[in-house]
């Protein structure tokens, strides 16, 4: 039996927690970003800049070294490690130790950087966020998905989730695929899309935030960002995941006025991750 819960304004104050103030950026989290591949390095700038503007501490982004520059002139407050390679990620090795790794946006399929994908997998236990290139690596490597993290959160949208669970008929027969794979992997499935579903095991979450402007270029780059922050934030994962994506949609109402539902872009969701929050203090 499915337990479904609508998150709107009174649910998710459930989930947020305000500032304490007293915290300082050593322990306000540490988050990396982990992606890009040449002509894709936009991804993670875009992912890393909503990670910093949804509260963490400290942001540090492992991307190829054609990456670098733009990183660094692009977002200033970041931190960059590169792989050995130019143009795509061979070989994941930091000597950092972040509270939450988001894994995927611009990552590229390239065998190289699968390798690196599995190697990366066999050893790490820091909470992940799955997107992108990374998600449809493991649809190509499902053996590998037993070396996820219990409660991994993945946040694919409809392709990469067929790609991942399989062709549904209906949106009954999505839902119960999607649960099973929840089960038996023991992963939390963003399920984006309008509306966004989030399914942890037997829990149905259904969002109420967000409009079509957000069918945009970037804009689940940036809710990866998001996430991972308030991952690495010590958010459960759940609430990570619940709260990620209903800021992320809150942004696209703030925004609309102004921008229209076709000029607002995936910079227009960070411009706006400070709004969405004030509005969240609003309600309390
Ligand atoms: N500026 C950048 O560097 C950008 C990089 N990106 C990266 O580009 C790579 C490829 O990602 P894509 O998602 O474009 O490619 P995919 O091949 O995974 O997905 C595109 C396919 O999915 C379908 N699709 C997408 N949303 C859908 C929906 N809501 N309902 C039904 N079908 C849907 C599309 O019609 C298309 O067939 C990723 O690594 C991604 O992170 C993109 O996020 C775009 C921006
Ligand atoms: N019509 C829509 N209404 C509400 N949200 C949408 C709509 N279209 C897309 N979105 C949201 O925008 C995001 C798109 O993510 P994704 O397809 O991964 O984009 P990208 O890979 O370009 O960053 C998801 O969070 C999705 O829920
Ligand atoms: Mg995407």
């Amino acid at each position: 039996m499915t337990n479904s819960i609508y998150i709107d304004q009174k649910q998710i104050l459930k989930h947020y927690k305000q500032p304490d103030k007293h915290t300082h950026k050593g322990i306000q989290g540490h988050a990396l970003i982990i992606g890009g591949s040449y002509g894709k390095i936009g991804a993670v700038s875009l992912s890393a800049k909503a990670c910093l503007k949804t509260g963490c501490g400290l942001v540090t982004v492992f991307i190829p070294k054609c990456g670098y520059d733009i990183l660094q002139i692009a977002i200033p407050e970041v931190m960059v490690i590169t792989d050995n390679q130019e143009k795509l990620i061979s070989n994941i090795t930091f000597d950092i130790t972040p509270q939450a790794i988001g894994i995927g946006p611009g990552l590229g399929q390239k065998i190289e950087t699968q390798n690196a994908f599995h190697q990366f997998l066999q050893t790490n236990k820091t909470p992940l966020v799955i997107d992108a290139d990374a998600l449809n690596i493991l649809s190509q490597n499902k053996e590998w998905l037993s070396l996820l993290p219990p409660k991994t959160i993945l946040t694919p949208h409809p392709k990469e989730l067929e790609r991942l669970i399989g062709k549904w008929h209906s949106e009954e027969e999505k839902r119960s695929m999607a649960i099973s794979f929840s089960k038996q992997y023991q992963v939390i499935i963003v399920m984006k899309g309008a509306p966004s579903r989030i399914i942890d095991g037997e829990t149905l979450y259904e969002n109420t935030t967000g409009n079509a402007a957000l069918a945009t270029a970037g804009s689940g780059d940036v809710l990866t960002g998001m996430i991972t922050s308030l991952l690495a934030q010590s958010y459960e994962p759940i609430s990570a995941a619940i709260l990620g994506v209903y800021l992320h949609g809150l942004t696209a109402e703030i925004a609309l006025p102004e921008t229209g539902y076709q000029s607002f872009i995936a910079s227009d969701v960070i411009a706006n991750i400070g709004k969405a929050f004030l509005s969240l203090e609003k309600l309390e």
